[in-house]
């Protein structure tokens, strides 16, 4: 029996202003799989998650979540339906421990949360727990990038929003994150679509790509039709 997708996209458009940058969105994307969205700077990647979660708006199409339509839904509540994302560049608070970072994303399932972090979190970036005591202006970029997708599970999410996880990140420390994700996917069970400037990383853990081209989508696959190699080309022309 097929499955009912977890975030349906349907002729989604969005601007800034006069100025429309994202056409006729069409995609569906299946409970407890990846996505990685795929493009070249500029094509609109980061305005998409955005409009996903609610913090850009929304110029025309819809946006179905679990079943429901979100599409007028400001931001928190679609947060409080299940979605979740980690914002490029991370935006951790620099001046709240590790800890205070964490728990800012308890909020976001409004009552749903007892007020304690899942310890999943932990088990997933145990060196969160060494530093909890730690402003987070004092991480790594690693560690950074670990608290802001932590604070992100915080609030129990259903769907991940990723953009650029691996951004600015040694190497060494990619693999980590590579490893976290694919754990939030198949043991939290928590569906990702993540934006990936590294295509290998998506190849790596992804199950679907969709790849982007001034504002529209021109392919999309199963990661095992495509070599990344391949589908690295078609984007960069
Ligand atoms: N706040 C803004 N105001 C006006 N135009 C914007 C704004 N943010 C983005 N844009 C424009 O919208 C288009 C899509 O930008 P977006 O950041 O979504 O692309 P992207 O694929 O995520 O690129 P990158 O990989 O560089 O983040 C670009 O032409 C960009 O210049």
């Amino acid at each position: 029996m097929s499955q009912n997708p977890i975030l349906q996209l349907q002729n989604l458009s969005a601007a800034y202003g006069q100025s429309q940058v994202l056409w006729d969105i069409d995609l569906n994307l299946l409970p407890n799989h990846a996505m990685g969205l795929i493009g070249r700077n500029g094509v609109g990647k980061s305005t998409l998650l955005q409009t996903i979660m609610g913090t850009h708006k929304v110029h025309g199409g819809t946006v179905i979540f679990d079943g429901e339509d979100v599409t007028s839904l400001p931001a928190h509540l679609r947060a409080r339906a299940g979605i979740a994302i980690v914002p490029q560049g991370r935006h951790i608070f620099p001046h709240l421990t590790v800890l205070e970072n964490l728990e800012t994303g308890l909020s976001a399932r409004g009552d749903r949360g007892n007020g304690k972090l899942p310890e999943y979190i932990f088990d997933l970036f145990p060196k969160l727990k060494d530093v909890r005591s730690r402003n987070g202006g004092f991480l790594s970029g690693g560690e950074q990038q670990q608290l802001a997708i932590g604070r992100a599970l915080a609030g129990s999410p259903k769907l991940l929003l990723l953009d650029e996880p691996t951004e600015g990140i040694q190497p060494n420390v990619v693999q980590q994150i590579e490893a976290a994700i694919h754990t939030i996917k198949t043991e939290l069970k928590v569906s990702v679509l993540m934006v990936e400037q590294r295509i290998e990383v998506v190849w790596n853990i992804a199950d679907q790509f969709t790849a982007m081209q001034e504002g529209k989508i021109i392919l999309q696959d199963d990661i095992a039709n495509m070599s990344a190699e391949d589908a690295s080309n078609i984007v960069r022309i």
